[in-house]
């Protein structure tokens, strides 16, 4: 037994546990008059409703106290104080530090200087192109952590996208990603920020030297990289051997994470898109959940809260997955940058002290924007025989106001959550005239828990709050299951083959080692190809 399975808490939830599942959200309802108040929070405009989720007050005593028992409060100040947390890096965690405003660190003042000079001289048509235009596109290549977040965010806040710079977007190593966006450029008034804290990453390298290629093609000239080519990179050696100079580099400093790296230089696209002054209101609104999640007590911690309700249903209930709707056509992306910050950061199965975990860590996580989902897979949540655990998200004022949209948006948002915690018995089908032959097929178990988070506005401000919320949610987490969020190792054994086989593919070497399921592969892959 680990030492989080043999905690005092631990065993008091698993007991505790057999208990609650007997209880249906519709009887937790009717017992209680009060439960959406007892179970829901607020701070500075977000509201937090976790009535809907299948514990009581005392399943959350329970979690607070498995909580203290794993000394959550001990770690937040490790992290907050800059001890090297991420230990198998030797790395603190430094986000929280980008948007601390003037609080912040001399150098991250610094940087944020040169982001905001940047923006101005690019916004005020200062910074030409090589023969003289003014950008009116920005390219961004980087990929996971370096491209989730922006491209998130930059979606997210597409209200207030500067009228005449356009933003985008390419990851995929397939040339397809690439080369559709270069077909609708203009090379000289197109600005690249190739965006890689190590500058080694197979993907954004390949495409930013096809990229270079490009813009060379046009200019005929490499004093043109200049000034269409600029970097956001821990790696400023690296970025320079690429030839981007070096007044063009923007560094943020290794204790960022990647998934966490939306806040550093890898923010510029947004700054670019939204403005420099709304990018501060961004950090401003993720500052505002940092000192939340640092000074709040436990009962009242939205990020903890989450993160306790997260684990109730992953080690307790069962359930394997965890959906994220957000009932917003611009939060869309919300779901993979989710999906990268969840998954990469505790997705693990050893603990801090290399010992095997005898306990589920991360759950799946996915999910797509509501309505849309409702009319593709909603079907399993409704009547499947899975037990999925989601987040719904809700904005109260649209971002953009089409008479007749918003009302039936938020009416989904709240039906879709109701009718999967309530159901609908037989006896309710029965009674609104169901046929009896079709009463099985249209009764509804419910049961299914989730939470609801309201946002007022979707701005950014709020969406700084939103994202720092389930920064923090990962951080608790990974406090409770005794992991360290801050590595990923698990992604380099593939990144390993692939180099290994890519001269294979090419037909310039050999792999006497491969098996025969990959050399068979090869060797189809070659016959159709050439
Ligand atoms: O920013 P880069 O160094 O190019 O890394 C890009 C991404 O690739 C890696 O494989 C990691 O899994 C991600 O955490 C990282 O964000």
């Amino acid at each position: 037994m680990s030492r989080l399975t043999a905690t005092p808490a631990w065993q008091a939830l698993a007991r505790h546990a057999g208990e609650m599942r007997q209880h249906h959200l519709r009887d937790l309802f009717a017992a209680d008059q009060q439960r959406f108040a007892e179970l829901s929070l607020q701070h500075n405009g977000l509201l937090l409703d976790f009535s809907k989720q299948r514990l009581s007050t005392a399943t959350l005593a329970l979690l607070r106290e498995l909580a203290e028992q794993t000394n959550w409060r001990q770690w937040r100040e490790r992290m907050r104080n800059g001890e090297a947390i991420n230990h198998t890096e030797q790395r603190a965690v430094g986000h929280h530090w980008l948007r601390a405003g003037v609080n912040a660190p001399e150098d991250v003042r610094a940087s944020l200087s040169r982001l905001a000079a940047f923006c101005e001289s690019v916004h005020s048509g200062e910074w030409r192109g090589y023969t003289g235009e003014r950008i009116s596109d920005v390219v961004h290549l980087g990929i996971g952590g370096s491209d989730l977040g922006p491209r998130m965010a930059v979606q997210a806040l597409a209200a207030s996208q500067h009228p005449d710079l356009r933003v985008h977007f390419v990851a995929n190593l397939d040339g397809a990603d690439l080369a559709s966006q270069l077909s609708r450029l203009d090379p000289r008034r197109t600005l690249f920020i190739v965006a890689s804290k190590t500058f080694t990453t197979l993907e954004t390298t390949v495409n930013a030297s096809t990229a270079r290629a490009w813009l060379l093609h046009a200019a005929g000239n490499e004093a043109a990289v200049a000034r269409h080519f600029v970097a956001a990179s821990s790696n400023q050696a690296a970025a320079a051997a690429f030839g981007i100079a070096p007044e063009n580099v923007f560094p943020f400093a290794e204790w960022v994470g990647g998934r966490f790296s939306l806040w550093s230089s890898i923010g510029l696209p947004v700054a670019l898109a939204i403005g420099f002054r709304n990018f501060e209101q961004l950090l401003a609104g993720a500052h505002d959940l940092d000192e939340h999640f640092f000074t709040a007590p436990a009962a009242s911690n939205l990020p903890l809260t989450l993160a306790l309700i997260g684990i109730w249903n992953r080690n307790f209930l069962g359930a394997h997955s965890h959906a994220i709707f957000p009932y917003s056509h611009s939060l869309r992306l919300l779901p993979s940058h989710l999906q990268q910050l969840e998954m990469e950061s505790n997705g693990k199965r050893v603990d801090r002290d290399r010992f095997a975990v005898d306990y589920q860590t991360n759950p799946i996580v996915w999910g797509v924007a509501g309505t849309n989902g409702q009319h593709s897979f909603f079907q399993l949540l409704h009547q499947g025989s899975e037990l999925v655990a989601s987040d719904f998200i809700a904005v109260a004022r649209p971002d953009f106001p089409l008479p007749g949209h918003h009302s039936g948006l938020l009416a989904s948002c709240l039906a879709q959550a109701a009718a999967l915690a309530f159901g609908q018995t037989a006896e309710e089908a029965r009674a609104a005239g169901i046929d009896e032959s079709l009463v099985a097929y249209r009764s509804f178990p419910g049961n299914q828990p989730s939470s609801t988070l309201i946002l007022p506005a979707l701005t950014p401000f709020s969406l700084g709050q939103l994202i720092a919320l389930y920064e923090h949610k990962v951080f608790c987490q990974g406090v409770l299951w005794h992991l360290n969020s801050f590595d990923q190792w698990g992604v380099e054994l593939g990144k390993q083959l692939a180099g290994r086989l890519l001269p294979v593919i090419r037909g310039e070497g050999v792999a006497p080692e491969l098996d025969a399921s990959t050399r068979g592969l090869i060797d189809y892959l070659r016959k159709v190809r050439y």
